[in-house]
């Protein structure tokens, strides 16, 4: 069978809610993304949580064997991540460093559905892109 690959992108940044949201649609929708993701050979780059749509994702994309690249701020731990996380898990001081650290991780950037952090995160790289800081997709 033909490889779907391969991508010009080797990472991408998945930004999406800290919860699993009120319809199975959007856990649907991050677990087929991880999966395209991985079927694409693309790693990923994400807010390094195991909570909600962040868990979904990022498990189907270590599930599917690509590296994952999670970035924290250390006083977020205790409340994005329960239990274990996947991959590797960047710990950094403020959110402010975990949206530059992702944004320059990444090769382009996707999002799901989420709450206003998600909505921050994506209107953050679209300015980015807007002011020419970036060329990455959104
Ligand atoms: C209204 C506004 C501009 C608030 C600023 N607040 C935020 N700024 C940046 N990232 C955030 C903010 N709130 C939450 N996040 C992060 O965005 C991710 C998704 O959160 P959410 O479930 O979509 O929520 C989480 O990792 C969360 O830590």
């Amino acid at each position: 069978m033909e490889e779907k690959n391969s991508s010009r992108f080797k990472r991408i940044c998945v930004f999406c809610g800290s919860s699993s949201g009120k319809k199975p649609s959007y856990q649907e929708a991050a677990v087929q993304l991880g999966k395209e993701l991985v079927e694409r050979k693309i790693d990923l780059v994400y807010g390094g949580g195991s909570v909600g749509l962040m868990g979904l994702v990022s498990q189907a994309v270590h599930d599917g064997g690509r590296h994952v690249l999670g970035i924290i701020p250390k006083t977020l731990m205790p409340r994005e991540i329960t239990g274990e996380t996947v991959g590797e898990v960047r710990a950094v001081s403020d959110m402010h460093q975990r949206k530059a650290e992702m944004a320059r991780q990444a090769d382009a950037f996707i999002a799901l559905p989420g709450g206003y952090g998600t909505l921050e995160e994506l209107l953050e790289v679209i300015t980015w892109a807007q002011l020419n800081i970036h060329h990455k997709p959104v």
